[in-house]
C-alpha cells in the first residue's frame, strides 16, 4: 500500500487546536502520514496566546533538510512562519527539494488577535513564498492585507483572488469565515480562469480555535493523496464544516474544532473516505 506523506511548517499551540497539532491530527484522519518542522513554538489555550517562542532559522532549514533528504512529502503545508528570515529559508528549500504541492495558509494573527507574523515579513510572503503556491488560502484580513484592497463586494473579493494569482499562487482559496454580513458562508476558489464559490451553513459556535490551520492541513491531505485541487478544496470544506458543527466545549474560551467529525459521520454511514 502506498503511504501519502504530509508536511506541516508551521508553529505550535500549546493547547492542541491549532497549528502543528491540527495539522497532524488532520493528516492522521485523512489517513496521511504526518511530518512537521516546527517555526515557533506558542504558548497558547482557548483563551488566547501568552507567549510567542520563534525558533532561529537555521533550526527550521535544519528540520526541512532532515525530511527533504530522507522522508520526500506528496505535499506541504504552510502556517505560522512568524518572520521574514523564516520565510525566506522555507522558499529557500521548498525550491531545492522541489516540493511543488505547496499550500500557503498566510497565518497573520491569532483569532484574540496576537500577532503571528511580523509586520515586515508580509513583503516577504508575497516575494518569496506565494510564487511557490499551488494554492494560499487567505481569510478576508489576510487577503486585504496581501493585496491592499479593501474588501466588501463579492467583486473586490474576485479581484484580491486576481491579484493573489498574479502574485503567483496558481489557484486562491478566498475564505469567508471572516465575513459577518452574509448568512452562509462563501469560500472563492479561482484558478486564473473561473470562480467558483462554495457556500456553506454558517455555524453559529464560539468553538472555531484552529478552523483555518484544519481547512489548509485537510486540503493538503487531500493533494498529497493526488486528489485534484477542486476535489480536495471541496473535501476540505466538507471537513471543517464537520469539524466547527461538532467543536469541543473545553477549555474557558474559544474551544477547538473536532477533528473527528467528519471522518466519524463517514463511518456512521458506512464508507470509508479512502475508498472513493
Ligand atoms: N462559522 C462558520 N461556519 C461554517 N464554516 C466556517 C465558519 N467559520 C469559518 N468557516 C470555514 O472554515 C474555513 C476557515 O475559514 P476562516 O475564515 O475561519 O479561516 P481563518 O480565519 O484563517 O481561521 P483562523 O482564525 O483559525 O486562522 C473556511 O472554509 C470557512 O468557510
Ligand atoms: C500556532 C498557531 N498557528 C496558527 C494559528 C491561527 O489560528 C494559531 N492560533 N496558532
Amino acid at each position: 500500500m502506498k503511504v501519502f506523506k504530509a508536511l506541516t511548517i508551521a508553529g505550535s499551540d500549546s493547547g492542541g487546536g491549532a497549528g502543528i497539532q491540527a495539522d497532524l491530527k488532520t493528516f492522521q484522519e485523512l489517513s496521511v502520514y504526518g511530518m512537521s518542522a516546527i517555526t515557533a513554538v506558542t504558548a497558547q489555550n482557548t483563551l488566547g496566546v501568552q507567549g510567542v517562542y520563534p525558533l532561529d532559522p537555521e533550526a527550521v532549514a535544519g528540520q526541512l533538510d532532515a525530511i527533504g533528504t530522507d522522508l520526500p512529502p506528496d505535499a506541504v503545508k504552510t502556517g505560522m512562519l512568524f518572520s521574514g528570515d523564516i520565510i525566506r529559508i522555507v522558499a529557500e528549500k521548498v525550491k531545492q527539494y522541489e516540493w511543488s504541492n505547496l499550500v500557503v495558509d498566510p497565518v497573520m494573527v491569532a483569532k484574540g488577535g496576537s500577532p503571528l507574523l511580523q509586520e515586515e515579513a508580509v513583503k516577504s510572503m508575497t516575494a518569496h513564498l506565494l510564487p511557490l503556491a499551488l494554492v494560499t488560502t487567505p481569510n478576508l484580513p489576510e487577503a486585504e492585507i496581501l493585496t491592499g484592497l479593501h474588501i466588501q463586494s463579492l467583486k473586490e473579493r474576485e479581484e484580491a483572488a486576481r491579484i493573489l494569482h498574479a502574485m503567483g499562487s496558481r489557484y486562491v482559496v478566498l475564505k469567508g469565515g471572516h465575513d459577518p454580513l452574509t448568512e452562509n458562508v462563501v469560500d472563492l476558489l479561482y484558478d486564473g480562469h473561473e470562480f467558483i464559490y462554495l457556500e456553506s451553513t454558517r455555524i453559529k459556535t464560539r468553538h472555531t480555535h484552529g478552523t483555518g490551520c484544519t481547512y489548509s492541513a485537510a486540503l493538503a491531505a487531500e493533494l498529497a493523496k493526488g486528489k485534484s485541487v477542486t476535489t480536495a478544496v471541496e473535501t476540505a470544506k466538507a471537513f471543517i464544516q464537520a469539524a466547527i458543527e461538532d467543536g469541543l466545549n473545553i477549555g474557558g474560551g474559544h474551544g477547538p474544532t473536532n477533528h473527528f467529525a467528519y471522518m466519524n459521520r463517514l463511518r456512521r454511514f458506512g464508507h470509508d473516505q479512502n475508498d472513493q
